[in-house]
Protein backbone atom coordinates (compact mmCIF):
# COMPACT_ATOMS: atom_id res chain seq x y z
CA UNK A 1 0.00 0.00 0.00
CA UNK A 2 1.63 3.60 -0.83
CA UNK A 3 0.58 6.45 0.74
CA UNK A 4 0.47 10.39 -0.65
CA UNK A 5 -0.08 13.25 1.26
CA UNK A 6 -0.96 16.07 -0.47
CA UNK A 7 -1.07 19.99 0.57
CA UNK A 8 -4.93 20.31 0.88
CA UNK A 9 -8.04 19.06 -0.84
CA UNK A 10 -7.94 20.78 -3.93
CA UNK A 11 -4.83 18.99 -4.44
CA UNK A 12 -5.78 15.44 -3.63
CA UNK A 13 -8.82 16.37 -5.92
CA UNK A 14 -6.59 17.62 -8.96
CA UNK A 15 -4.18 14.30 -7.93
CA UNK A 16 -6.61 11.86 -7.65
CA UNK A 17 -8.55 12.94 -11.26
CA UNK A 18 -5.00 12.73 -12.53
CA UNK A 19 -4.92 8.79 -11.75
CA UNK A 20 -8.66 7.72 -13.00
CA UNK A 21 -7.85 10.19 -16.48
CA UNK A 22 -4.36 8.17 -16.65
CA UNK A 23 -6.13 4.96 -16.56
CA UNK A 24 -8.85 5.96 -18.89
CA UNK A 25 -6.31 7.13 -21.71
CA UNK A 26 -4.75 4.40 -20.99
CA UNK A 27 -7.78 1.92 -21.56
CA UNK A 28 -10.68 3.62 -22.99
CA UNK A 29 -12.69 0.86 -21.80
CA UNK A 30 -11.58 0.92 -18.59
CA UNK A 31 -13.83 -0.66 -16.04
CA UNK A 32 -14.28 2.56 -12.74
CA UNK A 33 -15.67 1.23 -10.06
CA UNK A 34 -16.63 4.92 -7.88
CA UNK A 35 -17.48 5.89 -4.82
CA UNK A 36 -19.78 8.78 -3.64
CA UNK A 37 -19.78 11.00 -0.60
CA UNK A 38 -18.36 15.00 -0.31
CA UNK A 39 -14.75 13.75 -0.64
CA UNK A 40 -14.83 12.87 -4.39
CA UNK A 41 -16.53 15.67 -5.41
CA UNK A 42 -13.76 17.61 -6.00
CA UNK A 43 -12.43 14.47 -8.19
CA UNK A 44 -14.98 14.38 -10.06
CA UNK A 45 -15.02 18.47 -10.93
CA UNK A 46 -11.59 17.98 -12.14
CA UNK A 47 -12.94 15.29 -14.61
CA UNK A 48 -15.58 17.18 -16.07
CA UNK A 49 -13.01 19.99 -16.41
CA UNK A 50 -10.87 17.87 -18.03
CA UNK A 51 -13.18 16.24 -20.44
CA UNK A 52 -14.35 20.08 -21.42
CA UNK A 53 -11.34 21.38 -21.58
CA UNK A 54 -8.82 18.76 -22.94
CA UNK A 55 -11.61 16.09 -24.76
CA UNK A 56 -10.77 13.50 -22.00
CA UNK A 57 -13.54 11.19 -23.24
CA UNK A 58 -15.49 8.55 -21.27
CA UNK A 59 -17.63 7.14 -24.05
CA UNK A 60 -16.00 3.81 -24.00
CA UNK A 61 -15.68 3.39 -20.22
CA UNK A 62 -17.54 1.32 -17.86
CA UNK A 63 -19.04 2.50 -14.51
CA UNK A 64 -19.89 0.24 -11.54
CA UNK A 65 -21.06 2.46 -8.36
CA UNK A 66 -20.23 1.03 -4.77
CA UNK A 67 -23.60 1.38 -3.19
CA UNK A 68 -26.42 2.09 -2.87
CA UNK A 69 -29.38 2.99 -0.27
CA UNK A 70 -32.14 0.13 -0.06
CA UNK A 71 -35.34 1.74 -0.60
CA UNK A 72 -34.85 4.83 -2.00
CA UNK A 73 -36.75 5.76 -5.04
CA UNK A 74 -33.62 6.59 -8.09
CA UNK A 75 -34.51 9.82 -8.38
CA UNK A 76 -34.64 10.79 -4.97
CA UNK A 77 -32.54 13.90 -4.13
CA UNK A 78 -29.91 11.09 -1.72
CA UNK A 79 -29.74 8.57 -3.77
CA UNK A 80 -26.44 7.57 -4.81
CA UNK A 81 -27.60 7.65 -8.59
CA UNK A 82 -28.65 11.41 -8.41
CA UNK A 83 -25.42 12.11 -7.18
CA UNK A 84 -23.48 10.25 -10.02
CA UNK A 85 -25.95 11.61 -12.71
CA UNK A 86 -25.67 15.07 -11.37
CA UNK A 87 -22.35 15.14 -10.36
CA UNK A 88 -20.16 13.29 -13.08
CA UNK A 89 -22.32 10.99 -15.81
CA UNK A 90 -24.52 14.10 -17.09
CA UNK A 91 -21.60 16.39 -17.49
CA UNK A 92 -19.40 13.70 -19.68
CA UNK A 93 -20.13 11.61 -22.45
CA UNK A 94 -20.92 8.68 -20.45
CA UNK A 95 -22.18 6.01 -22.71
CA UNK A 96 -26.21 4.83 -20.44
CA UNK A 97 -25.03 1.54 -21.39
CA UNK A 98 -22.28 1.00 -19.77
CA UNK A 99 -23.58 2.81 -16.29
CA UNK A 100 -24.19 0.71 -13.12
CA UNK A 101 -25.77 1.29 -10.43
CA UNK A 102 -26.61 -1.03 -7.28
CA UNK A 103 -30.93 -1.44 -7.84
CA UNK A 104 -32.38 0.03 -3.97
CA UNK A 105 -35.34 -0.60 -5.76
CA UNK A 106 -35.34 -4.26 -6.67
CA UNK A 107 -38.16 -6.24 -5.57
CA UNK A 108 -35.85 -8.83 -4.47
CA UNK A 109 -32.85 -7.29 -3.19
CA UNK A 110 -30.73 -10.50 -2.80
CA UNK A 111 -31.63 -11.08 -6.46
CA UNK A 112 -30.61 -7.71 -7.65
CA UNK A 113 -27.17 -8.31 -5.54
CA UNK A 114 -26.02 -11.18 -7.26
CA UNK A 115 -26.91 -9.50 -10.04
CA UNK A 116 -24.75 -6.47 -9.75
CA UNK A 117 -21.89 -8.95 -8.61
CA UNK A 118 -22.20 -10.97 -12.12
CA UNK A 119 -22.51 -7.62 -13.88
CA UNK A 120 -18.90 -6.66 -12.39
CA UNK A 121 -17.61 -10.09 -13.47
CA UNK A 122 -18.56 -10.73 -16.79
CA UNK A 123 -17.32 -6.73 -17.26
CA UNK A 124 -13.87 -8.24 -16.64
CA UNK A 125 -13.67 -6.85 -12.78
CA UNK A 126 -12.82 -3.11 -12.12
CA UNK A 127 -9.38 -1.47 -13.56
CA UNK A 128 -9.97 0.76 -10.79
CA UNK A 129 -11.40 1.44 -7.75
CA UNK A 130 -11.72 4.68 -6.38
CA UNK A 131 -12.81 4.63 -2.68
CA UNK A 132 -13.67 7.26 0.15
CA UNK A 133 -13.14 6.09 3.97
CA UNK A 134 -16.16 6.62 6.32
CA UNK A 135 -15.17 7.69 10.51
CA UNK A 136 -15.17 4.33 11.16
CA UNK A 137 -13.41 2.95 8.66
CA UNK A 138 -15.66 1.97 6.10
CA UNK A 139 -15.71 1.65 2.62
CA UNK A 140 -18.80 1.37 0.42
CA UNK A 141 -20.99 0.43 2.74
CA UNK A 142 -19.00 -2.04 3.95
CA UNK A 143 -18.84 -1.04 7.99
CA UNK A 144 -16.95 -2.71 10.62
CA UNK A 145 -16.97 -6.29 11.03
CA UNK A 146 -17.20 -6.78 7.05
CA UNK A 147 -15.92 -10.27 6.24
CA UNK A 148 -13.23 -10.09 3.89
CA UNK A 149 -14.84 -12.48 1.49
CA UNK A 150 -18.07 -10.71 0.99
CA UNK A 151 -19.39 -10.04 -2.10
CA UNK A 152 -22.54 -7.35 -3.12
CA UNK A 153 -25.13 -7.87 -0.73
CA UNK A 154 -27.70 -5.97 1.54
CA UNK A 155 -25.97 -4.52 4.47
CA UNK A 156 -27.11 -2.82 7.74
CA UNK A 157 -25.94 0.74 8.09
CA UNK A 158 -24.08 1.19 11.75
CA UNK A 159 -26.00 3.93 13.92
CA UNK A 160 -23.38 6.04 13.44
CA UNK A 161 -23.10 6.44 9.11
CA UNK A 162 -26.90 7.29 9.65
CA UNK A 163 -26.13 10.23 12.27
CA UNK A 164 -23.50 11.25 9.49
CA UNK A 165 -25.32 10.92 6.19
CA UNK A 166 -28.20 12.44 8.16
CA UNK A 167 -27.57 15.73 6.75
CA UNK A 168 -28.41 14.57 3.04
CA UNK A 169 -31.89 13.08 4.33
CA UNK A 170 -33.65 16.91 5.56
CA UNK A 171 -37.29 16.32 5.38
CA UNK A 172 -36.90 11.98 6.26
CA UNK A 173 -35.32 9.29 7.78
CA UNK A 174 -31.63 7.62 6.79
CA UNK A 175 -32.63 4.53 5.61
CA UNK A 176 -31.21 1.95 7.67
CA UNK A 177 -30.05 -0.44 4.85
CA UNK A 178 -27.87 -0.58 1.35
CA UNK A 179 -26.84 -2.71 -1.37
CA UNK A 180 -22.67 -2.10 -1.11
CA UNK A 181 -20.03 -3.93 -3.41
CA UNK A 182 -18.24 -6.18 -0.82
CA UNK A 183 -15.36 -6.06 0.35
CA UNK A 184 -13.95 -9.33 -2.04
CA UNK A 185 -15.48 -7.25 -4.95
CA UNK A 186 -13.39 -4.03 -4.59
CA UNK A 187 -10.06 -6.17 -3.03
CA UNK A 188 -10.22 -7.74 -6.65
CA UNK A 189 -10.15 -4.48 -8.15
CA UNK A 190 -6.65 -4.40 -10.56
CA UNK A 191 -5.72 -0.69 -8.45
CA UNK A 192 -7.33 0.91 -5.64
CA UNK A 193 -7.90 4.58 -4.73
CA UNK A 194 -8.40 5.78 -1.83
CA UNK A 195 -9.29 9.41 -0.75
CA UNK A 196 -9.35 10.82 2.90
CA UNK A 197 -9.47 14.76 3.46
CA UNK A 198 -10.15 16.39 7.19
CA UNK A 199 -9.18 15.62 10.69
CA UNK A 200 -12.36 14.02 11.34
CA UNK A 201 -10.77 11.14 8.91
CA UNK A 202 -7.24 11.23 10.76
CA UNK A 203 -8.26 8.11 13.36
CA UNK A 204 -9.69 5.42 10.92
CA UNK A 205 -6.60 6.61 8.19
CA UNK A 206 -4.37 5.82 10.96
CA UNK A 207 -5.93 2.44 12.07
CA UNK A 208 -6.22 1.64 8.29
CA UNK A 209 -2.70 2.33 7.51
CA UNK A 210 -0.96 1.55 10.71
CA UNK A 211 -3.11 -1.10 12.59
CA UNK A 212 -3.27 -4.44 11.97
CA UNK A 213 -5.45 -5.52 8.85
CA UNK A 214 -8.48 -6.60 11.04
CA UNK A 215 -12.67 -6.42 9.64
CA UNK A 216 -12.78 -4.28 12.48
CA UNK A 217 -11.10 -1.81 10.10
CA UNK A 218 -12.60 -2.29 6.37
CA UNK A 219 -10.03 -0.34 4.88
CA UNK A 220 -7.16 -2.19 6.27
CA UNK A 221 -7.80 -4.71 3.85
CA UNK A 222 -5.92 -2.14 1.42
CA UNK A 223 -2.69 -3.02 3.48
CA UNK A 224 -2.91 -6.57 1.31
CA UNK A 225 -3.41 -5.11 -2.19
CA UNK A 226 -0.75 -4.99 -4.65
CA UNK A 227 -1.54 -2.00 -6.21
CA UNK A 228 -3.28 0.32 -3.47
CA UNK A 229 -2.48 4.12 -2.96
CA UNK A 230 -3.94 6.37 -0.23
CA UNK A 231 -4.37 9.63 -1.51
CA UNK A 232 -4.65 12.09 2.04
CA UNK A 233 -4.82 15.59 2.37
CA UNK A 234 -2.72 16.58 5.47
CA UNK A 235 -5.23 16.68 7.95
CA UNK A 236 -6.67 13.33 6.84
CA UNK A 237 -2.67 12.27 7.41
CA UNK A 238 -2.29 13.96 10.67
CA UNK A 239 -2.80 10.73 12.90
CA UNK A 240 -0.10 8.79 10.78
CA UNK A 241 2.82 7.76 13.51
CA UNK A 242 5.12 7.71 10.91
CA UNK A 243 5.60 10.28 8.58
CA UNK A 244 5.05 10.34 4.69
CA UNK A 245 6.19 12.11 1.97
N1 LIG B 1 -21.23 5.08 1.40
C1 LIG B 1 -20.45 6.25 1.47
C2 LIG B 1 -18.99 5.89 1.37
O1 LIG B 1 -18.75 5.29 0.10
C3 LIG B 1 -18.15 7.13 1.57
O2 LIG B 1 -16.79 6.84 1.33
C4 LIG B 1 -18.31 7.60 3.00
C5 LIG B 1 -17.51 8.86 3.32
O3 LIG B 1 -18.17 10.00 2.86
P1 LIG B 1 -17.58 11.45 2.89
O4 LIG B 1 -16.60 11.52 1.77
O5 LIG B 1 -18.75 12.36 2.68
O6 LIG B 1 -16.93 11.64 4.21
O7 LIG B 1 -19.66 7.79 3.32
C6 LIG B 1 -20.72 7.11 2.72
O8 LIG B 1 -21.31 6.44 3.76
Amino acid sequence: MKVRVLHDYEALSLAAAGEVAAAVRERPDAVLLLPTGSTPLGMYRRLVEMHRRSGLSFSRTTFFNLDEYLGLPPDHPASYRTYMLKNLYSLIDADPDRIHFPDGTAPDPEAACERYETAIREAGGADLCVLGIGRNGHIGFNEPGAPFDSRTRVVRLAESTRRVNASDFPSGRVPERAITAGMATIFESRRILLLASGADKARAVAAAVEGPVSETVPASILQRHPDATLLLDQEAASGLASPVA
